[in-house]
């Protein structure tokens, strides 16, 4: 009897496929209990032992049949692999062993229990810059050296573009916006978004930041009135999550999403589980995505019609959002003169040759873009910022004593732009966070030609030598782990894995290899393809930052397996405890009289 298969993802009790009933048998594997209903024994997936209704016969052909093809296609794949591998110059490259042909090292790293785990390991190892296996034998670069990214990100222009995978995925997400088209289109789509985020504009923004965070604050004062010991246990990043998104609701579209007023607000609920189908992604999935490269467009646009769950919440959420976004842009068009990202936009869109300028269809396609680059994130960027006060009250202590200062001498007035840059132990703490919780802890590229990656501390290789260049041929996969670079030490010293926000006084910025859009930072990525929102996102947290601080202290809750908070690396990296379905960052809040 073949060993049960393990299928991720499916419901338990039943299967969309053609009414198999599946029960979980055994650890993580599934066994079809049903088929059509008709009641058989027990067997587990694809065995050959379904004689309770299916005649033997038949069963023993479409085993044999199973496992002629399963062997001539893996034969096929394995032929492939190594014709690959022998095209790789990066074999003498150290990297870690890894324990599957088919699946590489991934596991150790998609699938790790705290982000950058693995990549911390290896980096102390190998230095910065290092081989991993990817799925079949496929040798893949990965890079933490700033010279390294900043040739692949700001120097090379569209010679690395995303790997066909990610683009997919986000395609699934946000239809045909910026954040996966390539070449000409997404140069085109970026010369009119980069005009709607000019800095005038997002100056503008302050106030509309400044209104959502102190209804944030009123809120969470009522919860604190309503608490027995007047400090309450808060969901610190579900609170922050719809307050994000009511900014860019507002902000980005003149909408009012509602979301902090209203907790079961639709597109509230869509975003809080949107991503929760990864938690349960294993090694099948990295391997069926592995394919995806060499499949053409086309079939890939199919891919989303698959009866998976994640997929069908994908198709739910582009649709959904879409017909948001058509009301958004029939407001704006009518009303002509707004002042949000949207009808700014629509103006610099209109003003454009019409070869160039983009369609009905694309502008509808970049609110969806906007809305999921530009909530979450500065959402979660804030949550590990208050994570990291509350573990270091000493440093809270010194942000709540420089705002009170700042409001002793402005007086009730609302902070300005200058008066939330003078903060700058609120800046220094809040870079520091960033730094060590990236939540884009990493991005993949593929070469398009063969071409030599710089770097700025050399290595030594398997067979000795020490380089400061990887020659890497036209194909091969670049992941570029933002978790690594952050915790470099020979760009941010020996304590690199330590929180001191006072090193962002003391860097030698001359000495700095000059990379990303904001205080050497990989956190908003770089170069042509670099976050087009990170003025915003800064603004917005620190106005946020400083509302919130102002009022209220953050401790932790007592340290339990229950409330331990892990580094969940999903798309994004986002806080969680063990067992949880959903981002949970949960946090004493104090209201200061
Ligand atoms: C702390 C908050 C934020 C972080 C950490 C962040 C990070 C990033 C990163 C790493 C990328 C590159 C993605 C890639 O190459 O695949 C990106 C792209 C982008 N971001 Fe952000 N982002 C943030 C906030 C925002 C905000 C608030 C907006 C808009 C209001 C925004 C809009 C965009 C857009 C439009 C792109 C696509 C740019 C392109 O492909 O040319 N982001 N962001």
């Amino acid at each position: 009897m073949s060993p049960p298969v393990i299928i991720r993802g499916l419901d338990i009790e039943s299967s969309p496929q053609g009414g198999y009933t599946f029960i979980r048998a055994s650890k993580g594997s599934y066994s079809v209990v049903a088929v059509n209903n008709a009641q058989l024994s027990e067997f587990p997936l694809f065995c050959s032992s379904a004689q309770a209704s299916f005649p033997i016969n038949m069963a023993v052909t479409s085993a044999s049949l199973l496992f002629l093809s399963t062997l001539i296609s893996s034969l096929l794949l394995w032929v492939f692999a190594l014709s690959r591998r022998g095209k790789s110059i990066l074999h003498d490259l150290r990297g870690p062993e890894s324990k599957s042909f088919w699946l590489g090292n991934q596991p150790e790293y998609m699938f790790q229990k705290g982000t950058g785990e693995s990549e911390f390991k290896w980096m102390g190892a190998y230095g910065s810059a290092w081989r991993v296996r990817g799925c079949m034998g496929e040798d893949r670069l990965m890079v933490a050296d700033p010279k390294a990214l900043q040739y692949i990100l700001h120097a090379s222009g569209h010679d690395f573009p995303k790997t066909p995978d990610v683009s997919h995925t986000i395609r699934m997400l946000i239809g045909d916006g910026i954040g996966c088209t390539e070449g000409e289109i997404h140069r085109r789509q970026r010369k009119v978004m980069a005009a709607a985020f000019s800095v005038p504009h997002l100056k503008a923004f302050l106030i509309q930041f400044q209104f959502t965070a102190s209804k944030l604050a009123q809120k969470w004062k009522d919860e604190i009135a309503t608490d027995p010991n007047q400090e309450p246990l808060l969901n610190v990043s579900e609170w922050l999550s719809r307050t994000t998104l009511d900014i860019i609701g507002e902000a980005g579209f003149d909408f009012d999403f509602g979301a902090l007023d209203n907790s079961h607000n639709p597109v509230t609920r869509m975003y809080d589980s949107l991503f929760v189908d990864s938690l349960y992604h294993g090694p099948l999935d990295a391997l069926f995505e592995s394919f995806w490269r060499y499949l053409p467009k086309p079939i890939l646009n199919l891919l989303v019609y698959l009866p998976r769950r994640e997929y069908r919440r994908f198709r739910n959420y582009l649709g959904s959002i879409r017909e948001v976004a058509r009301g958004i842009v029939r407001k704006s068009i009518v009303k002509g003169d707004g002042r949000d990202i949207m009808s700014v936009l629509l103006r610099a869109n209109d003003s454009e040759d019409p070869r160039t300028k983009l369609s009905d269809n694309e502008v509808v396609d970049q609110i969806s873009t906007l809305l999921l680059a530009g909530h979450d994130t500065s959402a979660n960027s804030l949550t590990w910022f208050f994570w990291e006060l509350a573990k270091h009250p000493e440093s809270a202590r010194a942000i709540h004593e420089e705002i009170a200062a700042v409001r002793a001498r402005i007086g009730s007035r609302d902070f300005s732009i200058s008066d939330l840059e003078g903060m700058s132990t609120m800046v220094a703490a809040l870079k520091e966070s960033m730094r060590l919780h990236p939540i884009v802890w990493q991005l993949s590229r593929v070469a398009a030609n063969n071409d030599v990656i710089p770097l700025a501390f050399p290595i030594i290789t398997k067979s000795g030598k020490q380089i400061s260049a990887i020659p890497i041929c036209k194909g091969t996969h670049i992941d570029m782990s933002f978790c690594s670079y952050s915790r470099l030490p020979e760009v941010w010293g020996e304590d690199a894995d330590k929180w001191n926000p006072e090193r962002f006084h003391q860097l030698d910025k001359e000495k700095q290899i000059s990379l990303g859009l904001y205080a050497n930072l990989i956190n908003f990525s770089g170069g042509i393809r670099g976050c087009l929102g990170w003025r915003f996102a800064i603004i917005e947290m620190q106005a946020i930052a400083a509302a919130l601080l102002e009022n209220f202290e953050f401790s932790l809750p007592p340290q339990t397996p229950e409330t331990q908070i892990t580094r969940k690396p999903l798309r994004l990296m986002v806080p969680m405890v063990e067992g949880s379905f959903y981002p949970w960052m949960g946090l004493k809040v104090r209201y200061l009289e």
